[in-house]
């Protein structure tokens, strides 16, 4: 179970996150939501350790992870799909997939074959290098590299942003199939879709200017105009 308590997190002294608590329990999607700029991908970075809070915690698995580093975290089972997709356009698909493998806790060199059947256009593609693909491939490759790591708990920070809807609808069909298996992998999604997030998530929560505003396994039409609607 990823678990945050009483979080605050600070950019140079400015506090960005203030009191967010908010658990992820082991087989579930949970859904982040929010206006941007109020503070989604600052939590999901001190979540892998690329931010340090200022107060508060962060625990997973029974244990308190605030001051382990990110690899420490990736090794733990927490894998990242940060905004934007940075994946390493001088290298292969192959290649970026390779690196994928790092993060596992176990020594498993070989890429399952999983990833590609979610992912076929990777496998077509192997040799092609990360930064010639489209911007949905590109996306696709990001979270196939988190995957590789086999997580026990996935961190995808907006993964259909700018993304073209056949694209999205294969991410989609991921997240479900990771939710039917019996391997128990977590997954805390930031997205700003409503129809995407309604069509995978078992919980929400909504963000407002630092803080969890809303919690709660159905997302209300009214929560929706209120916190998310420009
Ligand atoms: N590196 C940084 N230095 C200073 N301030 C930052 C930094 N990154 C983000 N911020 C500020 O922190 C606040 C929260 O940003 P964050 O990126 O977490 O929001 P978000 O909800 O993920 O929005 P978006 O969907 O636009 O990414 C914003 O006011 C942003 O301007």
């Amino acid at each position: 179970m990823l678990k945050l308590s009483k979080l605050e997190v600070a950019y140079d002294g400015s506090t960005v996150i203030r009191d967010v608590s908010l658990t992820v329990e082991p087989g579930k999607v949970v859904c982040l939501m929010g206006r941007n700029g109020v503070g989604k991908s600052t939590i999901m970075k001190t979540i892998m350790g690329v931010l340090q809070p200022v107060n508060g915690t962060v625990s997973y698995s029974d244990e308190e992870v605030t001051k382990k580093n990110a690899s420490y975290r990736a090794r733990k089972g927490i894998g990242y799909v940060p905004q934007g997709r940075e994946i390493f356009p001088q290298l292969t698909i192959y290649e970026n997939l390779l690196l994928g493998l790092e993060a596992r806790s176990n020594s498993e060199e070989k890429i399952n074959e999983k990833i590609y059947e979610y992912f076929p256009v990777l496998k077509e593609m192997k040799d092609r290098r990360g930064g010639d693909l489209s911007g949905g491939q590109q996306q696709q490759l990001a979270i196939a590299r988190a995957l590789v790591a086999e997580p026990s708990c996935l961190l995808l920070d907006e993964p259909t942003e700018g993304i073209q809807p056949n694209i999205v609808s294969d991410i989609q069909e991921v997240i479900k199939d990771i939710k039917r298996s019996q391997v128990n992998t977590s997954i805390l999604l930031v997205e700003q879709s409503f129809d995407f997030a309604k069509s995978v998530a078992d919980y929400f929560y909504v963000m407002d200017k630092g803080r969890i505003v809303y919690e709660g396994e159905d997302l209300m039409e009214e929560k929706v105009s209120q916190y998310l609607s420009v």
